[in-house]
């Protein structure tokens, strides 16, 4: 798998879960509790916080961590909102 992939690959898990709602999972938790996109976005709220701190202290695996926890929120949400990564590619393409 390169590393291009694995955003597609975790997006096609969280529409998996988006539709099959398997139990024990986290991402199944957020799409059927009744504040689940709420929790979506206080975690994002959170962990922009928690990247600032990283990124001041210099501390490149905490820069990491916090954005992959940034990215994968990100993604649930766009799921949340029935959009997808093509969503996000055309916006920044439309950028370049
Ligand atoms: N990428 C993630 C991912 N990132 C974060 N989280 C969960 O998000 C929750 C909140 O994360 P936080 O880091 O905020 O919480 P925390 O661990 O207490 O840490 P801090 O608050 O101290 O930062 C935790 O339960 C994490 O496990 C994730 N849960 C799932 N995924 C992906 O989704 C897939 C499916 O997961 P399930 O739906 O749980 O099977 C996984 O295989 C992963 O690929």
């Amino acid at each position: 798998m390169t590393d291009a992939d694995v955003l597609d690959e975790v997006f096609a898990v969280i529409e998996d879960r988006k539709e099959n709602l398997p139990e024990d999972s986290y991402t199944t938790s957020l799409f059927t509790h009744e504040k689940g996109e709420n929790a979506v976005l206080e975690k994002l709220g959170e962990e922009m916080t928690e990247l600032v701190l990283a990124a001041k202290d210099d501390d490149r695996e905490e820069i990491a961590y916090e954005s992959a926890d940034i990215v994968y929120h990100m993604l649930v949400l766009l799921s949340m909102k029935d959009m997808d990564l093509e969503d996000l590619r055309a916006e920044l393409a439309e950028r370049r």
